[in-house]
């Protein structure tokens, strides 16, 4: 039973920056660049240490309660995210940033050769999702901690939460210039951001569409720049959970329930395609799976008795209620949980799966980021063809799951599967990678697969120069050979 709550997104700045706020926020950015490249890695490091410390500490409440209000996450999944997530990044970042700094070249005797690990020439544009605190707080701070100055762009439904986040940098010490904050919807920021010669990169997490779009730009613009600039985007999924017959069937539904509705389903990573071979759907799985959808509740996320709360705007409600529209006028689709959407208190749309005979059917490859998980039951002895259309169908390659108790077919499809996903899962959930232990990003359509929080990532917003010092320079320009 929904509790209806109208939820309120933007309680911080709503202000939709204009081209003038956009050049303001370029040039601090790059006056600040001296001072900052001029200081020590430790002394860049120690700031987001302590914004770590502080917010495992007096401004862990803060961030979580905004990100409970402002996106509507329950108080489990606001932890995991603006606490713990952003507290990993932070802390994992200055490790792995120290690690790459100590990866020097070989020296041969008489000479001393190194690595300058430069910042990038120029400013880094940070452009952020609004479904995860911590993306939107690691996507300026990386490129900040490897001595580059940003300009970051929130999404206007996390905004709430960003103006803590850099509150909370500013309370570690971050000086004036380094992270430029400014909000509303982007585009008279990236008119700016993006024809300026010193844009040096792009960190991205959101659309696939919105990367797309501002890489063609930068395309548009490339003998304008003074460098080329690095792209690092993490974009949309359409993660797969693949059950084989051996399965083991109460693990299977329980990753697909927190997989494809824990924060309605508005994860990068969610479940929102499954194939489950018929003896194990007919065995007890399809009950089980329709009854616990339908017994999840959804309601004002400051109730802590609901699972989970709103979906994020209006224009994401009309998008989930279109889907549901058209699955309920599919004849190969029925609609065995929810299916239902109601916006007259908030915007919620109830926890849906959707059994459906056509694999090929649009359910299967259309990322809606939303409480829809669609479910393709096939014959058991079918496996491996399942496992080779469900490699290729969807254009996304972000994460999946494969759940089996033989080891053949766990390495089989492991195998079958090598490129359909940046982060692959055996009997476990495609959601909730944790920074240090599951490095996360996608390929295909999902992104560059940079890896977020990983030195992979920190290795793009640094630009080396290769030093090489002869302690004896030589004298004598003849070969041993012409005596
Ligand atoms: N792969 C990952 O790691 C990952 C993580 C989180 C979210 N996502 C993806 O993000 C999407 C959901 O997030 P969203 O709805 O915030 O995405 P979105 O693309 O709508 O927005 C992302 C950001 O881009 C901004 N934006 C849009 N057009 C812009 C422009 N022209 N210039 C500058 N900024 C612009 C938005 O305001 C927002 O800040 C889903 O597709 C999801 O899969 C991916
Ligand atoms: N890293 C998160 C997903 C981020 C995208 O929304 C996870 O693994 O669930």
């Amino acid at each position: 039973m929904v509790q209806p709550h109208r939820h309120r997104h933007v309680l911080g700045v709503t202000h939709n920056a204009t081209n003038a706020d956009a050049a303001a926020a370029v040039t601090a950015a790059k006056k600040a660049a001296p001072m900052w490249r001029a200081l020590s890695y430790a002394d860049r490091a120690a700031i987001f240490l302590r914004a770590a410390d502080l917010l495992a500490g007096p401004w862990r409440d803060t961030l979580n309660g905004a990100t409970i209000l402002g996106q509507s996450k329950s108080v489990y999944q606001a932890e995991i995210d603006a606490a713990c997530e952003l507290i990993d990044f932070l802390r994992f970042n200055v490790h792995f940033g120290q690690n790459l700094l100590a990866e020097q070249p070989l020296s041969s005797a008489g000479m001393w050769n190194r690595f300058d690990h430069r910042p990038l020439e120029g400013f880094v544009y940070a452009v952020t999702p609004f479904n995860f605190t911590a993306i939107a707080g690691n996507l300026p701070a990386a490129p900040a901690l490897m001595g580059n100055t940003v300009v970051w762009k929130p999404s206007p439904t996390q905004q709430f939460a960003a103006h803590f986040t850099m509150r909370l940098f500013e309370a570690a010490g971050l000086p004036p210039g380094v992270i430029n904050m400014v909000t509303g919807d982007g585009i008279a920021v990236s008119e700016v951001a993006l024809a300026d010669p010193d844009l040096a990169g792009i960190h991205f997490t959101g659309s696939t569409k919105t990367f797309q779009t501002l890489w063609q730009t930068v395309g548009q613009n490339l003998t304008g720049y003074r460098s080329y600039p690095r792209l690092v985007g993490e974009t949309g999924g359409k993660d797969f959970v693949i059950a084989h017959a051996s399965a083991e069937p109460d693990g299977l539904v329980t990753a697909l329930v927190r997989g494809a509705f824990e924060y309605q389903g508005q994860k990068c990573s969610a479940a929102s395609r499954a194939y489950v071979p018929r003896s194990l759907w007919e065995g007890g799985v399809r009950d089980a799976l329709a009854a616990t959808a339908d017994s999840l509740t959804y309601g004002d996320v400051t109730d802590l008795a609901n699972f989970g709360g709103a979906v994020i705007d209006a224009r994401a409600f009309a998008k989930h209620a279109a889907a549901l529209d058209l699955v309920k006028n599919s004849a190969s689709c029925t609609v065995i949980a929810g299916g239902t959407a109601d916006d007259s208190e908030g915007w919620f749309v109830r926890p849906t799966v959707v059994e459906c005979g056509d694999p090929e059917h649009e359910i299967f490859t259309t990322e809606y980021f939303g409480p829809i998980l669609a479910v393709h039951v096939y014959d058991d002895a079918r496996f491996e063809d399942v496992v080779k259309q469900a490699e290729g169908i969807a254009p996304y390659a972000l994460t999946g799951s494969v759940f089996a108790t033989d080891r053949r077919a766990v390495d089989w499809a492991s195998n079958a599967l090598r490129y359909a996903a940046g982060n692959f899962y055996i009997n476990d959930k495609p959601t909730g990678a944790v920074v240090g232990q599951q490095p996360f990003g996608g390929a295909r359509a999902s992104g560059t697969n940079d890896k977020a929080g990983s030195w992979h990532n920190l290795i793009r917003w640094t630009s080396p120069r290769t030093i090489k010092e002869t302690f004896v320079p030589p004298t004598d320009h003849t070969y041993p050979h012409m005596g």
